[in-house]
């Protein structure tokens, strides 16, 4: 390679980290540019050309729309509704490189860490618009109009956020605020266009896990959700109807079987098949699906999901492809803890530092009564627990973002090959970096549970044990052997379509129900919110 060939392909690294976290060279006077675009145009053409003529007509449709909007200059806000392997992420894909190849910008989110390693170049949508934690009707996101990232979004061609259903309507209004601001001050004609005129894409399945609301109730889920919002009277909803998962490749009575599984999920997605009791829904499952129960649900699941443990856990791909899925975080600590006692190999306990965040005044919380001990007893959703216990050898998740581009996101599974004192060393066996070894390190994390009345801080490694996870945690993990431990049944809109949805195939699924006060074993519970449908116009 010449200097200058080195230069650029210098130039070009530092230009990807730094537009990663909306910003760029040109954002810094007296820095050397590259002399090429930061995309490879040619290959992104072969790319889009490969591609284009595989779309089914309902991609075509959508394709043409959006493309027809930004190559006229027109704002549009279209929503791309599609369950999963109707080819959301292909058509994304295709829409990205037709764009970037012509020099277009296009910013691509998911709403979990996730998704976004499917996008090409993509973020999560927080980190992306830096949009806060704590969220009202009011918030913008967190980013000057005079800032290298305001200047991205104000030359942005296209936005496409997939995954929109599970975030908050609130987080798409502050982002409409923030680009109303951002798009006003270049033209007046954006004065009355959502997201300030720019052509925004949402994607995703109403079917799925919707916004999260502590304890909330069939009507504030709801109306958190992106089609409750003000916004979405400007919305043009298109269809994917299309399986193209099962549509290519399989044989014919293979595809039959699997069209069948796919629609029986389909149903249960749509709250379609089963009895309702007592103003309940319930639904039967097939008995070959279901686990007996002998003695102990617990062991009964495990030996089921994870037969010979003890022999196949030395197996680098053993953990791989496989989890237990349980509905409330109970039941998964109690799997989890279960197993971890069973293997061999020295166990090692990690304690968190918990303290109380600075010097904030809780009017109605005495802080002195609040101990470390007590912090340490707290068990909420996001960090993981005070005690962590680990053997080398066993499955981990990632419970917060820490290099996206790296492959390591919320929901990433490891598994532990080092314990150290302060590092934890692992393979990692999910996404896009499967077989990267990485170290991970301890850091300080914040609950945004807002059921606790005080802000505290966990230093903990941010790991949690994942040879069994709760449904909502599984969203966007695609496994091949998968327990439905039911001992509880599933409480909020779209929790069993999730978790029934995970594997690709009827034989990878294994559900044991135990509902207690339920007089037939073989039914459980569906929670499904129609108002979220009726919502979804056409
Ligand atoms: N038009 C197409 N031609 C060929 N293959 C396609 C087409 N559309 C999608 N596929 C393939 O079908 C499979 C499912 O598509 P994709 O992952 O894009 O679906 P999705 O809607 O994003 O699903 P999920 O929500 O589960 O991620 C992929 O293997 C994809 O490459």
């Amino acid at each position: 390679m010449s200097q200058d060939e080195l230069q650029t392909f210098g130039l070009l690294e530092i230009e990807k980290l730094l537009q990663s976290n909306g910003k760029s060279l040109r954002n810094y006077a007296g820095m050397p540019v590259p002399n090429k675009s930061l995309y490879d145009t040619v290959s992104l053409t072969h790319e889009h050309d490969a591609n284009v003529s595989k779309l089914n007509e309902e991609q075509r449709v959508v394709y043409d729309k959006i493309i027809d909007c930004v190559s006229n200059k027109r704002h549009g806000f279209f929503f791309v509704y599609g369950f999963g392997g109707t080819g959301k992420t292909f058509l994304y894909r295709v829409l990205s490189a037709k764009l970037r190849s012509e020099k277009n910008i296009v910013i691509n989110v998911a709403s979990s860490g996730i998704a976004s390693l499917l996008l090409p170049g993509g973020k999560t949508a927080h980190s992306m618009f830096n949009i806060p934690v704590e969220i009202t009707e009011d918030t913008v996101c967190r980013i000057k109009k005079d800032s290298p990232k305001a200047e991205v979004f104000r030359i942005a061609d296209l936005i496409i956020w997939d995954e929109a259903p599970m975030t908050n309507k609130l987080a798409f209004e502050a982002l409409d605020r923030t680009l109303w601001d951002i798009m006003v001050s270049v033209s007046d004609r954006n004065k009355d266009l959502p997201f300030g005129g720019k052509v925004v894409v949402l994607g995703g399945d109403f079917r799925q896990v919707l916004p999260i609301i502590p304890k909330g109730s069939c009507a504030e889920i709801v109306i958190a959700s992106i089609n409750s919002s003000v916004l979405w009277k400007y919305c043009e909803v298109l269809r994917l109807t299309k399986n193209m998962r099962l549509a290519i490749g399989s044989e014919q009575s293979t595809a039959q079987e699997l069209r069948l599984f796919s629609d029986w999920i389909l149903q249960i997605g749509e709250g379609h098949c089963g009895t309702v009791v007592n103003e309940k829904l319930f639904v039967d499952i097939p008995s070959d699906l279901i686990i007996p129960v002998l003695e102990n649900p617990v062991e009964d699941i495990v030996n089921t999901i994870y037969p010979n443990l003890v022999q196949n856990f030395r197996d680098p791909s053993f953990f791989q492809d496989r989890a237990i899925l349980a509905s409330t975080v109970d039941n998964v600590e109690e799997i989890n803890n279960y197993i971890v006692d069973l293997l061999p190999g020295e166990e090692k306990n990690y304690l968190s530092a918990d303290s109380i965040c600075g010097s904030d005044a809780y009017s109605d919380v005495d802080v002195d009564w609040i101990t470390v001990e007590f912090l340490n007893q707290i068990r909420c959703s996001g960090p993981p627990n005070h005690l962590l216990k680990l053997k080398i050898g066993v499955p981990i998740i990632l419970l917060r973002n820490i290099d996206p581009a790296g492959g390591l996101c919320n929901g990433t599974r490891l598994v532990v090959r080092d314990l150290g004192t302060n590092i934890i060393g692992a393979d990692i066996v999910s996404g896009s970096n499967v077989g990267d070894k990485v170290f991970i390190t301890r850091m300080s994390m914040i609950p945004s549970d807002t059921v606790i009345p005080f802000k505290f801080q966990r230093r903990q490694f941010p790991v949690s044990l994942s040879f069994a996870m709760t449904i909502n945690k599984s969203q966007g993990q695609t496994l091949s052997m998968v327990g439905l431990f039911l001992h509880r049944p599933v409480f909020s809109h779209g929790q069993l379509y999730v978790a029934l949805s995970r594997v690709r195939n009827r034989n990878g699924l294994k559900i044991l129900l135990c509902d207690e006060g339920l007089d037939d074993a073989g039914r459980t519970e569906n929670v499904v919110f129609k108002e979220v449908f009726d919502k979804v116009k056409f």
